[in-house]
């Protein structure tokens, strides 16, 4: 899926140096709304392969649906209000009724046509036949796992590419290592699956921004019998949530530098970075691991490395530092940068 994920970014390149071209050779960009645009395409392509346009339709109301069930007003809290047919209970019922019906018919047209396209949609269509599942559980099967690939892999790949350009733009000296390193492996060439591996610097970078800004920072894991935790009696049935920020942050695993942006660290890898590498845990750990961990590094690579070779990025007067946790860890004012071409 890398030629994909080359040719939408390489949109975006483009659509940029028009930009800066038409604004006199600096354009102040909020990117955060043109890598998320960039990632739902991605992971439209992906998921829906020749059908992607109809997917991204699909994942416009998820987005919806996502915003209005993430409220966390005080009267959404009460378990009886999301019963009530208030305006907002219709429109999360409505949109969800659309979601199901959409995706149905994508799945018919495909059924019908007898095109086996490699997208993910057709891993999901072959589990379903090939569970032991009756005709309505099929339905569910299939629109559950594609609203589950929309909630895991759209908004995640995308703030974690606006967190690096953050961190970047604010370290100027390790966009111009990562650069060279860029113009070192790749040359003129574009980025493809077999070049990702050697970018060394870029992984180095990579992983220091999720440290410092984990884009799924909650892990949670229910106890399925008591157990013991240090001093604590944790009873069955309790969902423990584990905070990436602290064990990401603490000065006592990683060094009295802990809070600052130093991607050296992970120079000899995740196992020389800090006392106890299992602490460093952007996509989860043990069975439940990120299942598009490779998806995702594939996509970050080859849309920084397009980036960083085509520009230059600073912080703008305009940008308001304000991470906001929702589903994912999000900048709540957009991410504005000054961008130049190198
Ligand atoms: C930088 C991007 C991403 C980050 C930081 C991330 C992070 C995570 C985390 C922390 C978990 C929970 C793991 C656990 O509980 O141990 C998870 C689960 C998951 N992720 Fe990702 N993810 C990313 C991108 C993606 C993409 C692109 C996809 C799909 C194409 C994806 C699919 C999934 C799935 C299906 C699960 C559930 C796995 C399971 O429960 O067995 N993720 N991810």
């Amino acid at each position: 899926m890398t030629s994909t994920m080359v040719e939408s970014s390489t949109i975006l390149v483009n659509s940029w140096i028009h930009r800066i071209q038409s604004e006199g050779g600096v354009a102040d960009i909020e990117i955060y709304e043109d890598i998320r645009r960039l990632s739902g395409e991605i992971i439209s392509r992906a998921c829906f392969g020749s059908n992607y346009s109809k997917g991204e339709e699909i994942f416009s109301k998820l987005r919806a649906l996502q915003a209005l069930v993430s409220d966390k007003s005080l009267l959404s809290a009460i378990p009886v209000m999301r019963c009530l047919p208030t305006k907002r209970n219709r429109k999360i019922q409505s949109l969800g009724k659309e979601i199901r019906e959409m995706l149905l018919k994508i799945v018919n047209d495909r059924l019908t046509d007898h095109t086996a396209e490699a997208d993910l949609l057709q891993m999901i269509l072959e589990g379903a036949k090939n569970g032991d599942l009756d005709n309505n559980e099929i339905d569910n099967f299939i629109v559950d796992n594609c609203k589950n690939i929309y909630l895991a892999g759209y908004e995640t790949s995308s703030t974690s590419a606006v967190w690096t350009l953050m961190l970047l733009a604010l370290n100027p000296e390790w966009q111009t290592r990562v650069r060279a390193e860029i113009s070192e492996v790749c040359g003129k060439q574009l980025p493809n699956a077999a070049i990702l591996p050697k970018m060394k610097t870029l992984t180095m970078v990579i992983n220091e921004s999720m440290r410092l800004y984990p884009t799924a920072p909650i892990i949670t894991r229910e106890a399925l019998q008591e157990m013991k935790f240090g001093g604590l009696t944790i009873p069955k049935g309790v969902t423990i949530w584990t905070f990436l920020p602290m064990l990401h942050q603490d000065p006592e695993i990683w060094g009295p530098d802990a809070n600052k942006f130093n991607p050296e660290r992970f120079a000899n890898g995740v196992t020389a970075a800090c006392k106890l590498p299992q602490v460093f845990m952007p996509f989860g750990f043990g069975p439940r691991l990120c299942l598009g961990m490779p998806f995702a590094l594939a996509e970050l690579k080859i849309l920084l490395t397009l980036l960083i070779s085509n520009f230059s990025f600073s912080i703008s007067p305009t940008y308001q530092h304000s991470p906001v946790f929702t589903l994912v860890l999000e900048p709540e004012q957009g991410m504005n940068l000054l961008v130049k071409r190198v």
